[in-house]
């Protein structure tokens, strides 16, 4: 191979990027920084394709390696300039007592991670570099937690003596040695072209032991970097000195760019705003849209939290704080139509016969009851579970759409109002910064679902919204009173939007604050709801093996007869506690349970249906989950929040009255 070195060097530095603030604006700035999803490891790797891992500092698909972190330790003789980087192979290290990290054992060519970035050095795939900012050597100087550099190719991999193992060390060198680095000063020189820079030919040694020829990496002498050598990492025959560097020849040396091509699979920072921005027919609701982007203006890796685009700042300013990025890119969302997305349900007008009814999945039957007649022109499914609640499912058909102010209507306006939906970050999210799968909204008494959010009140609510409460009202009337149950009206709405792919995940509706029932009105796309036992309530005990105090035997549960009969026994006294307790773990260990419940009710929900769950008790032992199918739906979900449970200054939200045509009447 024949490389040449760089342009003569004036040495840069990583530029400093670091505003030069007071000290109480850093405390200040720590107080209201932005929220972690914004610039969390999630924020990266939904803007970077190139870069999907949430763990770990290198990103491998099918065995190659496509991008590597840099952040925090990164070993003896890290080096960084504007074309070249060495850092260590990853996997390994263990942070010691003293906060360094220490290489426990050889590492291995053959092994990940090292193999995938061989596997790059040797198909010729770019791979692409993010910089983080708790690097420990140049990371201060960045402007973000993570920063993306540029394309870069791996050149070479060897062994380095490391706290008395093999430890692997990679150099990489920048695809483009055409554009200037954006992370040097910006006083140094533009880089010169290959053609114009000197050749060099890399030093090169021969091992008088294992008689292997390899190129002189160090200053202080060449070394055998063949780790099973007997020479290995020893200048002649003495150890190397611990102040290394590296050869002038092995930092400037560079591969040719016209003999040794090599293509990015794809452009460093997607094309996503470009092609969403160029009205060049892209789904405004498909699935790449929601990903996140590079912010064009200061390069900050930034999730989809908004409904109508993206913006780099979501927080408003702060006074005595420099202002932060101020970009934003909103996007004209194409109106979806019913006929694109709706199933054939909502499209055909009302059968008589029950071919309708066989579209909720396959479902466990548990006390299903199918009532075609009394709701006309609805016909309604009910799920009951003894002694926990019920499942009502109103089925829409095109008759109950296409009205005036009816699901058509309803789903077309919705997509025309600001009605303030974003997507939050998760509470309970196992990564920090993931967000939820779908945008939401409050309207109403303040209610916090999966993650907390704050609440409008009904006053600010478009007709549409107030139009859907009426029809969720109207549900809850019908199913709790056939229930036999009092009805407790909504007095809170929460609405959710799902683009393509999106989804929101197991959970339940059972907070303190809540009244018994739930009702939910689908508009557009399909979904498929599906509803299962908790965890514990299935197996009869935790995640961890601890056994239900009182155990709930609910229908098609584990061990549902022998739990029954256990249960019978220790609450008739024909068994002790112990007897009781210890039968119960020896199944369950011996059946090592720890599965999840099978769906028990599935419901394929289509536009314009209803769902009430009712029961206190069903939120408790059971959760649900919403996949959507297509382009576009909006769920509207109205509960009864406990007004006993809301601060006093916020009950005027959830105060409404329905004017005669938002009060619905089910036709
Ligand atoms: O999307 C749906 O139909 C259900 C929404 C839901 O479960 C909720 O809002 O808690
Ligand atoms: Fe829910």
């Amino acid at each position: 191979m024949r490389r040449k070195i760089a342009q003569p060097k004036n040495r840069s530095h990583v530029q400093s990027y670091t505003h030069a603030l007071t000290r109480s604006q850093t405390k200040k700035a720590k107080n209201t920084a932005a929220k972690p999803s914004l610039i969390t490891r999630q924020s990266l790797c939904d803007a970077i394709p190139w870069f999907r891992a949430l763990q770990g500092s290198t990103y491998q698909n099918n065995g190659i390696c496509y991008g590597i972190l840099i952040d925090a330790d990164c070993g003896p003789r890290f080096y960084l300039d504007e074309e070249i980087i060495i850092t260590r192979v990853g996997g390994s290290y263990q942070k010691g007592h003293d906060g360094q990290l220490r290489l426990m054992q050889d590492q291995h060519l053959d092994r990940y991670p090292a193999k995938a970035l061989l596997a790059s050095l040797q198909k010729s795939t770019p791979v692409g570099m993010v910089l983080g900012n708790r690097n420990a050597r140049v990371g201060a100087g960045l402007p973000h937690r993570y920063n993306v550099l540029a394309y870069f190719r791996v050149t070479d991999i060897w062994y380095e003596g490391i706290d008395g193992h093999a430890g692997l060390k990679v150099r990489f060198e920048k695809v483009s040695l055409v554009e200037k680095s954006w992370w040097v000063a910006s006083n140094t020189p533009d880089p010169l072209p290959y053609d114009q820079r000197p050749l060099i030919q890399p030093e090169v040694g021969r091992c008088t032991h294992c008689n292997t020829e390899t190129p002189r990496v160090f200053q202080q002498g060449w070394m055998c970097l063949q780790k099973d050598c007997a020479h290995f990492w020893k200048i002649g025959i003495f150890d190397p000195p611990a102040n290394l560097i590296y050869h002038s020849s092995w930092l400037e040396i560079r591969c040719n760019p016209q003999t040794t091509a090599i293509a990015p699979h794809e452009p460093l920072i997607p094309t996503t705003l470009a092609s969403m921005t160029a009205s060049n027919g892209i789904d405004a609701t498909s699935r790449d849209t929601w990903r996140g982007i590079v912010c064009p203006r200061c390069k900050k890796c930034i999730q989809r939290v908004l409904w109508h685009g993206w913006k780099c700042t979501i927080d408003p300013p702060v006074e005595g704080l420099p202002e932060r990025c101020t970009f934003e890119q909103t996007m004209q969302l194409r109106p979806v139509s019913i006929r694109e997305v709706a199933g054939p349900r909502g499209l055909l007008p009302i059968e008589m016969d029950d071919t309708n009814d066989k579209n909720d999945g396959d479902n466990m039957a548990i006390g299903q009851g199918i009532d075609l007649l009394s709701h006309l022109p609805y016909h309604k499914h009910t799920y009951e579970i003894p002694g926990i609640g019920s499942v009502t499912h109103f089925l829409a058909n095109a008759g109950i759409n296409e009205r005036p102010g009816g699901p058509n209507d309803l789903f077309n306006i919705l997509q025309k109002e600001p009605l303030g939906l974003r997507r939050f970050p998760l509470d309970i999210a196992v990564v920090t910064g993931m967000l939820t799968s779908h945008f939401a909204v409050n309207y109403g008494m303040p209610y916090k679902y999966v993650v907390s959010v704050a609440s409008k009140g009904f006053n600010e609510a478009p007709d549409a919204i107030l139009r859907c409460l009426g029809r969720l009202t109207w549900a809850t009337e019908q199913a709790v009173t056939a229930a036999g149950g009092s009805v407790l009206p909504p007095n809170e709405l929460l609405a959710l939007g799902y683009f393509e792919g999106m989804k929101i995940g197991f959970h339940d509706d059972g907070e303190k604050s809540l009244g018994p029932t739930i009702a939910t009105l689908s508009l557009g796309a399909s979904s498929t709801m599906k509803i299962r036992m908790k965890h514990q309530y299935y197996n009869g005990q935790s995640r961890r093996g601890v056994l239900l105090k009182k155990d709930i035997i609910l229908p098609n549960c584990a061990n549902e007869k022998q739990r029954q009969k256990w249960k019978d026994q220790f609450e008739n006294g024909t068994i002790r506690k112990e007897v009781y307790d210890r039968r119960r773990t020896t199944l369950f260990r011996k059946q090592r349970l720890t599965g999840e419940s099978p769906t028990q009710i599935q419901l394929d929900l289509q536009h314009g249906d209803l769902v009430v769950m009712h029961g206190e008790d069903l939120q408790k032992c059971y959760e649900h989950s919403v996949i959507s199918s297509n382009l576009l739906r909006f769920a509207l979900t109205a509960r009864h929040i406990k007004t006993d449970c809301v601060n006093k200054a916020e009950l005027p939200k959830g105060e409404f009255t329905l004017s005669p045509d938002q009060v619905y009447h089910g036709n």
